[in-house]
């Protein structure tokens, strides 16, 4: 099998080394400037769990020659419309598509324009950033990416999945529930993503300051009942976990949108935040709290394209 993976950013680059590192036959699609970059250092992954550095077989959009059997996309959401158009020379009727972006609505503009068929949900948990020199920097140590059909159910070519992704180096699981899973973590990334931009912290910064933890359950609370309001049913031990994770005193976790933001780069406010108050909006519903945060990334974008 062959896997085309779109961006070598920080996570396409990621799983990417870790499935080349174990022989498995990985192409990435890049674009000028990272392809100059990548083919004078390489690409390197700095992790706690033990480095890599590759000198990966990498192909830019006019270079695309075939099909391949999966194509990983791995761009941010504001990238998503024209990293299709690039990779289209490279799905064919057989080829699946899994997309490690954040959010949902990604799921609709990929199925318009290649076809639900070929889409499988997928969602990656892992903690990464680029640093200054391009190298991708892993914090902690998870690792994982769940996919499945949109309709749960089993098939030849998730076993294929599974088989080709497996034992590389990450947890690569089958789901049969993976449109929830992607909801649930959206639901996550969403309070998690909100707490430390509007704050300007790590969860246990937040915690810690005064009226920082009944912040967090207020804002757990009011993306969970955006997306209950959605039609999304979020499970109990789902939200026993995000409760507990974004109060946990002393946790360093921060959120990629946030450590985008701390660094100067541009966010998907749209896709984590926007989307749910387009969400809210259909069904009549307020959303303070998500309102004042997408308030806040605007006036933090519109200065970074000024
Ligand atoms: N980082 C993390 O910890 C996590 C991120 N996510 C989600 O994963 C998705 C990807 O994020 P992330 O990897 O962090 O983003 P990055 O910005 O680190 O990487 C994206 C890469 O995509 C490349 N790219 C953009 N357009 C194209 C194109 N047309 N052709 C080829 N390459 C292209 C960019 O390259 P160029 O240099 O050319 O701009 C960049 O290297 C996001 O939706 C994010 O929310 C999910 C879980 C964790
Ligand atoms: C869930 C989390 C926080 C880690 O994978 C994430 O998706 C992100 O930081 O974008």
């Amino acid at each position: 099998m062959r896997i085309l993976i779109v961006g070598a950013g920080s996570t396409g680059g990621f799983f990417g080394a870790k499935l080349a590192k174990a022989d498995r036959d990985v192409t990435f699609l890049v674009r000028p400037q990272r392809l100059r970059l990548i083919e004078q250092h390489g690409l390197c992954v700095r992790s706690p769990a033990g480095d890599i550095d590759i000198q990966p077989q990498l192909i830019t959009s006019a270079q695309i020659n075939g099909t391949f059997d999966i194509v990983l996309l791995a761009v941010k959401a504001y990238a998503l419309d024209s990293a299709l158009q690039d990779m289209a020379a490279a799905v064919g009727p057989e080829t699946v598509i899994l997309p490690l972006l954040n959010g949902m609505r990604h799921m609709d503009v990929i199925s318009e324009k290649f076809g639900a068929e070929r889409l499988l949900g997928c969602a990656c948990k892992v903690a990464t950033s680029l640093d200054e020199s391009g190298r991708i920097i892993q914090q902690g140590t998870f690792n994982d990416i769940s996919f499945g059909e949109l309709d749960g159910s089993d098939s030849d070519r998730l076993a294929a999945v599974h088989t080709f992704m497996r034992d590389a180096g990450f947890d690569a699981n089958i789901s049969n529930t993976i449109l929830r899973d992607m909801w649930e973590k959206w639901t996550l990334l969403a309070a998690m993503g909100s707490i430390n931009c509007l704050m300007r912290g790590s969860i246990g910064e937040v915690v810690a300051a005064a009226g920082g933890h009944e912040f967090a359950l207020r804002m757990i609370d009011e993306v969970s009942a955006v997306v209950r309001a959605a039609g999304q049913e979020l499970s109990e031990p789902f939200l026993t976990q995000a409760y507990r994770l974004l109060t946990l005193q002393g946790s360093p976790q921060t959120s990629s949108m946030y450590r985008d933001l701390v660094a100067g780069r541009a966010i998907e406010a749209d896709q984590i935040i926007g989307d749910l108050l387009v969400r809210a909006s259909a069904k009549n519903m307020e959303a303070p709290l998500l309102a004042l945060v997408y308030a806040h990334l605007l006036v933090y974008q519109a200065r970074l394209h000024n």
